[in-house]
């Protein structure tokens, strides 16, 4: 995956850190679970003794009854405790997850947009949904398991000392043996669980490509091949999962092989030293049940190392696209910023010799971009495909940051602007008009979700979608389905117009927002901008005659510059490239306004800088 691979794997010491972040604001819980679980262990511990005492008291023949009593009081206040403290820790481990989950939803939806790009968008949520469950472990139990387990084996050990020095040994000797086993196998724990997340990551990376795109897949007949990959990513997982539990299971049953061979051990030895009179049999089968009880201390110790090399996977990957770069967060606290009474006049828009590119590693796109659109009027931006119409608007929304030069808003630096306090100026028409799914209402008021009833009204009749609403059983509420795909691209289009126009701009973008409307809806819209641009600065990417031709100015750009800037007629008359563009791709020869051409300001090189003087009034 794209993130997975452009960032290095985290070092250990910031595996730690990171681990210790999700921990912090719940240490005092997860210690209250402890304290609940080394309660349970220590009446556990206790039990053998009882039971040593039952033993000797049964071989001289002394009443056993209170020691029952204490036996049984030890299981059950033992197993209350333990499931009250599971409790603590299964509710704090809900708790982390969550924490975990809150703060990256709120850094990937305010990345910044060249992150989303270099990602995939099912691998980040991916993250957001898989690897944040594996934390609920490393974070609670394992720490638990870890403090609990190891009190538990020095405390059973230090018993075991009491008893038998001897014994003890050999015990010891047979458990650092299988120990440095265990430490080998480990690490592969981790490895094998970071690449079944980063598999898991694939899948939804897969589907997210898929049901993006489900019409164009069935059309290209593509439905096998894209399962055969998904299957592909999953069976990878499959395989990195098995390898997990392969090794998690070889640890787990170390454990078991540790005890059974310590027990063969003891046993031999300890009977020997019996028969020697070294030690007598209670204290042999003393030895022997804490060498039992020791299973459950070691199995505590080695399942918090694997929790942790589990985590420690889950928790680099969440790491990753934690660092990713964010916008600053909105002020406002997420709703859209509120526009100052004083500014509802329309914005004015410079680029003075701005150079762009998307990457560094990718050529630049603007080479040094110059215009001055002043307040108000419509501009046109016209030009070959790729000439850079597009990435204009993507920086003045500050989707991007220029490389140099400046780009000026109402003559403010737009990087001196809040970026919400910018966006909230703008109303901007996407090329694809994108429309997400939920109900028509949502859609229209996703830009200002304050909107009156009355507003969305003007708004739809003003965007020719009235009819269409009316038309629809449930009116507003009538669910467009994935991306607005119960709509047509007219439609879309219209919709995601009357979205922007709601949001009251102070400039308005469009993005060749009309090229899917018929003819008579086109013409409709045509006069709706016209009229919003006697109040709105309005910046449209044209590729046709009917907004070309009501434009107050034309930008012509090619290959990353601007080359003139004129009106139509002036245009026509002196730039061969919008006389070759006005003939070949927006204009048909019965299009062509028949005005008399002026002299058009065209601009050779870099250093000429066109500017666009305003006109009084935009051509209705
Ligand atoms: N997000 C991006 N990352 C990398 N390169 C990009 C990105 N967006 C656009 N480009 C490249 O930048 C160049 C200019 O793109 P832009 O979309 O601004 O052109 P345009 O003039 O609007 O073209 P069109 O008329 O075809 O929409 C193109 O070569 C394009 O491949």
């Amino acid at each position: 995956m794209s993130t997975t691979e452009t960032q290095p794997r985290l070092p250990a010491r910031e595996t730690w850190r990171a681990l210790y972040r999700h921990f912090r604001p719940h240490r005092w819980t997860v210690a209250f679970g402890t304290f609940l679980a080394l309660i349970g262990a220590a009446t556990g511990i206790l039990q053998p003794l009882a039971a040593r005492a039952l033993v000797e008291r049964l071989g001289q023949d002394q009443p056993v009854g209170h020691i029952l009593l204490v036996l049984t009081a030890l299981v059950v206040l033992g197993t209350a405790i333990e499931s009250v403290g599971s409790y603590v820790l299964e509710r704090t481990a809900e708790s982390v997850v969550l924490a975990a989950r809150r703060s990256l939803i709120g850094r990937l939806l305010r990345l910044r947009l060249p992150e989303v790009e270099r990602t995939q968008p099912g691998d980040l949520m991916s993250r957001i949904t898989s690897d944040t469950t594996l934390l609920r472990a490393v974070t609670t139990n394992s720490i638990v398991s870890a403090v609990t387990g190891g009190l538990a084996f020095l405390a059973t050990l230090a018993m075991m000392a009491v008893m038998d020095a001897v014994l003890l040994g050999v015990t010891l000797g047979v458990i650092v043996l299988i120990g440095g086993a265990v430490a080998v196998v480990m690490p592969r724990i981790a490895r094998a669980t970071r690449r079944s997340q980063e598999a898991v990551a694939e899948i939804s990376a897969r589907l997210e490509r898929v049901f993006g795109a489900f019409r164009t897949v069935k059309a290209s007949g593509a439905e096998e091949r894209e399962a055969a990959a998904v299957e592909a990513a999953a069976r990878e997982a499959w395989r990195h999962g098995l390898k997990s539990a392969k090794w998690q299971a070889l640890s787990g049953s170390s454990v078991g092989l540790a005890v059974q061979v310590s027990f063969l051990a003891v046993l031999g030895i300890g009977g020997a030293r019996v028969a020697s009179g070294a030690i007598s049999v209670a204290d042999l089968v003393a030895f022997l049940l804490y060498l039992f009880y020791l299973t459950e201390p070691i199995s505590k110790l080695v399942s918090a190392a694997t929790e942790y090399q589990v985590g420690a996977a889950a928790v680099a990957r969440i790491e990753e696209a934690e660092r990713l770069a964010t916008e600053p967060p909105a002020p406002s606290g997420g709703r859209p910023a509120a526009r100052p009474a004083a500014s509802t006049r329309p914005a004015s828009v410079a680029f003075e010799d701005v150079t762009f590119r998307y990457r560094d590693d990718l050529p630049y796109v603007h080479h040094g971009v110059t215009f001055t659109v002043p307040g108000a009027g419509m501009t046109a931006f016209v030009g070959p495909s790729g000439a850079g119409k597009t990435t204009v608007f993507g920086l003045i929304e500050r989707f991007y940051e220029a490389s140099g030069g400046r780009i000026l808003v109402d003559g403010k630096d737009v990087r001196d602007w809040p970026v919400a306090e910018l966006r909230a100026a703008i109303g901007y028409v996407e090329q694809d008009a994108p429309v997400l799914a939920g109900t028509l209402r949502e859609n229209l008021v996703f830009a200002a979700p304050d909107a009156t009833e009355e507003r969305i009204r003007e708004v739809l009749v003003r965007a020719r979608l009235d009819t269409l609403v009316e038309r629809l059983p449930e009116g507003l509420d009538t669910l467009v389905g994935h991306r607005g795909s119960k709509l047509s691209g007219g439609e879309r289009q219209r919709v995601a117009i009357a979205r922007a126009l709601l949001r009251g701009p102070r400039l308005l973008l469009l993005d060749e927002a009309t090229s899917q409307l018929d003819a008579v809806n086109e013409l409709a819209l045509r006069d709706v901008v016209a009229e919003v641009a006697r109040e709105v600065t309005v910046l449209v990417v044209a590729h046709r005659l009917s907004t070309v031709t009501l434009a107050d100015r034309i930008v012509v750009m090619d290959a990353g510059r601007v080359r003139a800037v004129g009106t139509h007629a002036e245009l026509v008359a002196a730039d061969p490239l919008y006389g070759e563009l006005a003939a070949t791709q927006f204009l048909t020869p019965a299009e062509t306004p028949a005005k008399t051409p002026t002299p058009a300001k065209t601009f050779a090189g870099p250093t000429v800088e066109p500017s666009v003087e305003p006109t009084a009034e935009p051509t209705p």
